[in-house]
């Protein structure tokens, strides 16, 4: 066990698949995965393993936010030996042609956060995909006809910016979507030599105001999930 999760050793597979959502978590262990089983519910963030086509695979809810994150993977990595982590999260486009229900690979993110700057002391380090996992999801996405794109993305401290036009100064260097966790989870998967890869499906968009239903946004994480379990 860990402080946060309550799994026994070997109950997490390798390869781990991680919502923000701990819902998201029960709903992809439920709807994919072979005999899921609950691992974890310490403070509600659910955690299952089961098998998809016979090999172990887990989920694990992360919150919101990078010390969220951060703490997850931090001890799937180090309490529970996790290779391969593969977030499956939503987010908001910065872009008119990145539109509500698209698929954003983040080949980059870029972030705001202090995640990043507290261990490199203001200087700078580059979060980015591990290259294995980044080619193998752009290939599925090809064979399985599946449009994606792919390129830098914003990993926001703040949900709610105080000026609208935030996004602005970012959208001009091309960062495609805004989201929550991924520059965490690319420098701990960096840190700790592990492979680690974020799937995003845009849910709204800063630039036109849209937003997806719940319904909506159930039937395309269905193509994103495809293409997690695909390279899981
Ligand atoms: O849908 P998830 O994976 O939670 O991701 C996005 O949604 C949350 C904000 O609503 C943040 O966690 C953000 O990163
Ligand atoms: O972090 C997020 C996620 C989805 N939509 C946003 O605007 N921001």
């Amino acid at each position: 066990m860990s402080i946060h999760i309550n799994a026994k050793k070997g109950e997490i597979a390798p390869t781990v698949l991680l919502p923000g959502d701990p819902m998201r978590a029960k709903w992809i262990a439920e709807t994919y995965f072979e005999n899921p089983t609950l691992y974890n519910d310490v403070r509600g963030m659910y955690g299952y393993t089961g098998t998809f086509n016979g090999k172990p695979i887990s989920v694990q809810g992360t919150g919101m936010g990078a010390p969220s994150i951060g703490i997850y993977a931090h001890e799937l990595i180090n309490e529970y030996e996790v290779q391969k982590l593969i977030r499956v999260g939503s987010a908001g486009s910065y872009q008119k042609n990145v539109k509500i229900r698209d698929i954003v690979i983040a080949m980059a993110a870029s972030s705001n956060s202090s995640f990043n700057n507290l261990p490199f002391h203001g200087e700078n380090f580059a979060p980015t995909a591990h290259a294995e996992l980044f080619l193998a999801a752009i290939n599925v996405a090809n064979e399985k006809n599946i449009p994606v794109k792919a390129g830098n993305i914003l990993t926001s401290d703040v949900f709610y910016q105080e000026d609208p036009d935030y996004y602005k100064k970012w959208a001009k260097y091309g960062v495609l979507c805004v989201e929550m966790e991924t520059a965490a989870l690319y420098t701990l998967a960096a840190r700790f030599q592990v492979k680690a890869l974020s799937l995003l499906t845009i849910s709204d968009s800063l630039v036109t105001h849209e937003t997806t239903t719940s319904e909506e946004r159930a039937k395309t994480f269905k193509e994103m999930i495809e293409i997690a379990l695909a390279i899981s």
